[in-house]
């Protein structure tokens, strides 16, 4: 085991009232988060969300992805059920980095797309790693899940990890004119499932 749970705590929000846990990487003392909506322990194919974190997206309204607005309809669908989790993986700009996003940001600004801006800074398309979530969700006794997401590779990389996938679940909101060429290059390169948006 490489993350400790640590604490726990009441979360109100406009859609439901989670538990707020929270857990230690033991190296890195990096923090994650899971809320939980109902009782996880007892049910098989939770309704879960592992959501990347992104600064901009989620907290600062940015309209240049589309993660805020997945935060927001993925709580939505766990507490329309009658249980369900979100992981909040503190992997910042698929695990670039804040700073290393904005400045992959900057080489978009001038015409390049996600994936090249990666590469130009030296970062494969995606440095995440989901090892610590198979641990968060085996900490909190879930055997399998229903998986929130677009990327089939993210279904890929977390069965690599260890999780029992019993169904991806698609999450298709918030496209905008400021994230249409980020969404296609998006579906165009890295495969993800976003078909049934209008362009
Ligand atoms: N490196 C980089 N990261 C980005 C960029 N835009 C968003 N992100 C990060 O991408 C992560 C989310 O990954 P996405 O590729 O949007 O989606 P996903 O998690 O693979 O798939 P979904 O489950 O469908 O949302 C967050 O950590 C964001 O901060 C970008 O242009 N460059
Ligand atoms: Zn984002």
């Amino acid at each position: 085991m490489q993350i400790v749970r640590i604490t726990e705590a009441r979360l109100p929000t406009p859609w439901t009232e989670f538990i707020m846990v929270g857990f230690e990487e033991i190296k890195t003392k990096c923090n994650h988060i899971a809320l939980l909506h109902g009782n996880i322990e007892e049910n098989t194919s939770i309704l879960t969300r592992i959501h990347s974190e992104c600064l901009t997206g989620d907290a600062l309204f940015s309209l240049r992805c589309d993660c805020g607005f997945q935060l927001q309809a993925a709580l939505s669908s766990i507490a329309h059920e009658s249980c369900g989790v979100l992981i909040y993986h503190r992997q910042e700009g698929r695990n670039i980095g804040l700073l290393n996003k904005i400045r992959a940001y900057a080489l978009q600004d001038q015409g390049v797309d996600t994936v090249e801006a990666n590469y130009q800074l030296g970062f494969a398309a995606d440095e995440r790693d989901f090892t610590v979530c198979a641990e968060i969700l085996s900490l909190l006794k879930i055997k399998s899940i229903r998986l929130l997401t677009n990327n089939p590779d993210k279904v890929n990389m977390l069965s690599s990890a260890g999780i029992n996938i019993t169904e991806r679940v698609p999450l298709i909101v918030g496209r905008n004119p400021n994230n249409a060429k980020y969404l296609d290059t998006k579906a165009e390169k890295m495969g993800h499932m976003l078909s049934t948006l209008n362009k």
